[in-house]
């Protein structure tokens, strides 16, 4: 694993001021991020959520996913809470990348489903890798998660990796009549453990006439 720790810093957000430990990966020039809050090395398990970047629903408020309604969420429940940490992944689109998502978004908005887009495209469903947040655990001396997700192959994937997940904690958040599809998907295909009704819908604010 070629994950280096860079630097450190405070990050002051609306919730809490965590502090923010920045990675490099060497082996694909990637940033990424871990934002912890509290003392997370003192052996017991983590609140924690493992997020893959989504620009267009992380920055630019996007309601096509549930991305930053999560990551939100994520950040609320973690200063609630005092203690935790969420890596930011750098592993935007299910790892196809954020132009290739654009390509897939085109094809979703001519009927594909998200995982039909990214098939046209030649692609897997999902490309995502999450051993990488083996080294950045290990140098946060986080021992165990209670990891915040809906989506079982995650938790999978983090366990064949070697890490603890001493719990799975449901974030359902950020249902809208433009996810609605999408997320429906995830649950058909994708298999999260979800059901809509779970979800906390959120308004619309400007936008009722263009569904
Ligand atoms: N290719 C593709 N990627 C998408 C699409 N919508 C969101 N994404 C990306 O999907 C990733 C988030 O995946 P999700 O399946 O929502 O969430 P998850 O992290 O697997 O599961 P949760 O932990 O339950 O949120 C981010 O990298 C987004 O950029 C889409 O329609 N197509
Ligand atoms: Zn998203």
């Amino acid at each position: 694993m070629t994950i280096r720790f860079i630097a450190a810093s405070r990050l002051p957000t609306p919730w809490a001021t965590f502090t923010m430990h920045g990675f490099e990966d060497e082996a694909t020039g990637k940033d990424h991020i871990a934002l912890t809050l509290g003392d997370v090395a003192d052996g017991q398990p983590v609140l924690g959520r493992v997020h893959s970047e989504c620009l267009t629903g992380d920055a630019l408020f996007s309601m096509r996913c549930d991305c930053g309604y999560q990551l939100q969420e994520a950040l609320k429940r973690i200063a609630e809470e005092g203690r935790g940490v969420l890596f930011y992944l750098r592993q935007e689109g299910r790892g196809i990348g954020l132009l290739n998502k654009i390509r897939a978004y085109h094809l979703q908005d001519q009927g594909a489903d998200t995982v039909e887009a990214n098939e046209r495209l030649g692609f897997a469903a999902d490309l995502r890798r999450y051993d990488l947040c083996v080294p950045m655990l290990e140098h946060l001396g986080i021992a165990a998660l209670r990891l915040m997700t809906n989506n079982p192959r995650k938790v999978d994937a983090l366990s064949q990796a070697g890490i603890n997940v001493a719990e799975r904690v449901p974030l359902t958040t950020g249902l809208n009549p433009h996810n609605e599809h999408y997320l429906s998907t995830k649950a058909g295909k994708l298999g999260h453990m979800m059901v809509l009704g779970d979800f906390t819908p959120v308004e619309e604010t400007s936008n009722k006439q263009k569904p």
